[in-house]
């Protein structure tokens, strides 16, 4: 569903991803990990166009999509959005139907239920006449996502969609998102900072650092206690769970 290759992107002068290789199965999860300042952001946003970049990069199957078939096609929250204070979480949400809505036209009522569904899904319904300016942190990451959800696309990009949600609201985003992988085949690519949440959910785990990437396989041949260490520069232990997945502990050094 994504496959990218020899990607470079240069930022600020310095060539911040380098030659960097990936390809993501359709119906998957993938979970980029990496130490702060790594690339894992930039990754997501060379995907989504929103970056210059040398190498390839296709989204199903396609390259060089115009700017309404990306977004029918991938629906990114990005990390810290800038978002209009004065505008309610329901019209926020509805932005995420603009790659369905014609040149000049108005949503239409079929619009507006994806997005109140989207709303109710992200427990935001009672939240929906709301102005942004007027939401918690945690609130407002969820309204984020909700625009991702409405906008229906096969590929979700998500950087870092749990960091300002209570455990409860994490554990439902991310059984939703797996949810949706599972019964409507969304294609899941989030980057994540909690390397115990990215080996519960991920199928595959790739792990940038310095701009390349260091490891891609299963989330128990990426944490090993030895990668966490070199690159993350942190000492853990690492058991494994009944379903073979990692658990990590942070260890006193
Ligand atoms: N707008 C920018 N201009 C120049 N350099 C940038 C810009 N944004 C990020 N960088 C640099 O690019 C590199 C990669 O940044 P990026 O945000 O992709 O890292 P990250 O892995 O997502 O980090 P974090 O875990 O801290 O979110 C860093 O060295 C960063 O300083």
């Amino acid at each position: 569903m994504i496959a990218v290759s020899e990607l470079d992107v240069v930022r600020g002068g310095r060539t911040v991803l380098r030659q960097v290789g990936l390809q993501v199965p359709e119906g998957s999860w993938t979970a980029v990990i990496g130490p702060n300042g790594a690339g894992k952001s930039t990754l997501l946003q060379a995907l989504v166009g929103l970056l210059p970049h040398t190498g390839r990069i296709r989204l199903a199957g396609r390259e060089g999509l115009t700017g309404r078939e990306r977004a029918r096609t991938v629906a990114y929250a990005p990390q810290n959005p800038l978002l209009p204070e004065d505008l309610t979480v329901l019209d926020y949400t509805l932005l995420g139907r603009s790659p369905y809505i014609p040149y000049l036209g108005r949503e239409r009522a079929a619009d507006r239920e994806i997005a109140e569904r989207a709303l109710l899904r992200l427990d935001l319904a009672d939240f929906a006449g709301r102005r942004l300016g007027r939401m918690s942190g945690g609130e407002r990451q969820r309204v984020v996502l909700a625009r991702a959800l409405a906008q229906q696309a096969p590929v979700l990009l998500l950087d870092e969609p749990t960091t300002a949600l209570d455990l409860g609201h994490q554990q439902q985003v991310l059984e939703l998102l797996d949810e949706l992988r599972r019964t409507e085949g969304l294609t899941v690519l989030t980057t994540l900072h909690d390397l115990g949440t990215a080996a519960q959910y991920a199928d595959t785990l790739v792990l940038v650092s310095g701009g390349r990437i260091a490891a891609c396989g299963t989330p128990a041949e990426v944490l090993t206690a030895d990668l966490v260490g070199d690159h993350f520069g942190a000492k853990v232990s690492v058991t494994h769970g009944a379903d073979g997945r990692p658990r990590l502990a942070l260890e006193r050094p």
